[in-house]
């Protein structure tokens, strides 16, 4: 699995937005919690109070038309890249590099797990970039975060395949929207 084509795109869309304020990771930090969030609203797995504990993997993108012209996506997926955009951008933040990854095929945890994990350590890695910038300990928590994440993809049911196209089409939405005035 080469991830240095997917940090590449990401640094292109990430030098459009080019957003350099002094907040710039504590936003991004936000952002991938929220995206957290979303991924975990999609998967459903948690909501013990409901009778759809079913993942959401179809959704219409625009109700109003025609049933022939209707296009369909996977909103579980799509939050998924959406979290995986805010990954990568924390890693060229942290000048990470280390883009071949080997995925590990062991998934002990539940997949509540790896959420609740995943918001513990993105949380921690933002306090040890303040106070250990420069230091192994933040790579090393980020190195962590992306198994993880990574981890949790193929829990929630993707292969790499699907992933990497997901994120190529949600990177193309995210220029098209930067050339629209997002
Ligand atoms: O510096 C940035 C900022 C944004 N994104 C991407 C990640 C994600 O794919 C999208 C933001 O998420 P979403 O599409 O959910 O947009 P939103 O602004 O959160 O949506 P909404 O306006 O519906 O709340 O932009 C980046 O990759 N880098």
């Amino acid at each position: 699995m080469n991830l240095d084509k997917l940090f590449k795109m990401q640094k292109v869309l990430r030098d459009r937005i080019n957003y350099n304020e002094p907040d710039r990771f504590n936003k991004l930090v936000l952002a991938l919690l929220v995206e957290l969030g979303e991924c975990a609203n999609e998967w459903r797995g948690f909501k013990f109070w409901s009778v759809n504990q079913v993942p959401h993997t179809s959704a219409v993108r625009v109700p109003a038309m025609m049933d022939e012209d209707k296009v369909f996506y996977n909103p579980l997926l799509e939050e998924y890249v959406d979290g995986l955009h805010f990954v990568l951008e924390l890693g060229i933040e942290l000048d990470y590099k280390n883009p071949l990854y080997i995925p590990i095929g062991i998934y002990p945890k539940e997949t509540t797990d790896y959420f609740i994990e995943l918001y513990y350590k993105i949380s921690e890695l933002n306090i040890l970039q303040m106070f250990h910038k420069e230091e192994k300990i933040v790579k090393d928590s980020y190195q962590e975060i992306f198994d993880m994440y990574l981890h949790l993809g193929h829990k929630l049911g993707f292969t790499w395949e699907q992933i990497e196209q997901a994120y190529m089409d949600k990177n193309a939405v995210n220029h098209q929207r930067q050339e629209d005035g997002y």
